[in-house]
């Protein structure tokens, strides 16, 4: 597989002197093509901060980013970034076809063209009858929705989405989470996705990658050996998803990556550290 997105000693402190402040020390990573990695760490840690280096808001104060091998200085065109506040993303004078067509505007696309690709991104999020209503008709949930298909109708090579489910309701919640794993496989999308929620990042994640506090540098990389197919009920109630999750609820805690299992990249075998938690949790059991 292919390499989209390329994280090299990452470095961002704001500001200079004895004020400034050290936000990210030291990051090495890479997202393959097609792939869904999700970042989780401790509030104030720096997610946002390397959200916007690898976004090219900001100019990182060491290492560099690479979009498919390409240096990124600056916004790069095939880039696209979901927000939380879906209410203040969406422009309420515009429709909701016309949202997710206005960043095409600065595209090559004929007009035709733009309606078409706002069309079936809509469709992509079950939204394909709602393209005349204004964001004010719908509810947050769909907001959300249209927030994504806009992102999507540019055909990103890269997906970034910072919290983009923290202000809706559970239900609606898991919901999102469904429709992004679906448009994920369906498109081959690459998507690195930031969240508090350490269970929503290993259900959503093919993997998880675990920050410290400020100045955030990777704790562990996760794999999350999940079936593709996941299901809100049964793979939350599965022993490896449980496991998964005690592991990040361990790491962010303070805990060590589960010992024996960190590789030499850094990375952490979730096949043993999982065999390891089944085996404790068995162990248990029949203790009980
Ligand atoms: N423009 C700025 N100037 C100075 N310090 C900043 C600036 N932006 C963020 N910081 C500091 O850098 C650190 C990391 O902030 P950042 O917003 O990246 O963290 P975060 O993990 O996204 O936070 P949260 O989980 O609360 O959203 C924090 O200590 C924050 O106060």
């Amino acid at each position: 597989m292919s390499t989209m997105l390329e994280v090299s000693g990452l470095e961002h402190r704001y500001g200079n002197g004895p004020t400034a402040h050290h936000a990210v020390r030291d990051l090495s990573f890479t997202v393959a093509t097609g792939q869904l990695a999700c970042i989780v760490g401790p509030s104030g840690c720096g997610k946002s901060t390397l959200l916007r280096c690898v976004a090219g808001l900001i100019e990182p104060t060491g290492g560099e980013v690479r979009l498919h091998g390409d240096l990124v200085r600056g916004v790069p065109d095939d880039l696209a970034v979901v927000f939380q506040d879906y209410s203040r993303s969406l422009f309420p004078w515009l429709t909701v076809r016309q949202n997710v067509e206005f960043p095409l505007r600065w595209t090559r696309l004929s007009r035709a063209q733009r309606r078409e690709r706002a069309h079936e991104a809509l469709g992509w999020v079950g939204l394909a009858e709602a393209g005349d209503k204004h964001p004010w008709q719908l509810s947050g949930g769909m907001q959300q929705r249209v927030s994504i298909a806009r992102a999507l109708a540019r055909r990103p090579a890269l997906l970034l989405m910072d919290e983009p489910f923290a202000s809706v309701d559970a239900q609606t919640r898991f919901e999102l989470e469904d429709l992004l794993r679906r448009v994920q496989a369906e498109h081959g999308s690459t998507i690195l996705l930031v969240t508090h929620d350490i269970d929503e990042s290993v259900y959503l994640g093919d993997r998880v990658l675990v920050l410290s506090r400020s100045p955030t540098s990777i704790l562990a990389d996760l794999p999350v050996d999940l079936p593709a197919e996941r299901d809100q009920i049964d793979t939350r109630e599965s022993p490896k998803f449980v496991s998964l999750r005690g592991e990040v609820a361990r790491l962010l805690h303070g805990g060590e990556p589960a010992h024996g299992v960190v590789d030499s990249a850094g990375s952490t075998d979730l096949a043993a550290a999982t065999a390891s938690e089944t085996d404790r949790s068995g162990r248990a059991e029949q203790k009980g």
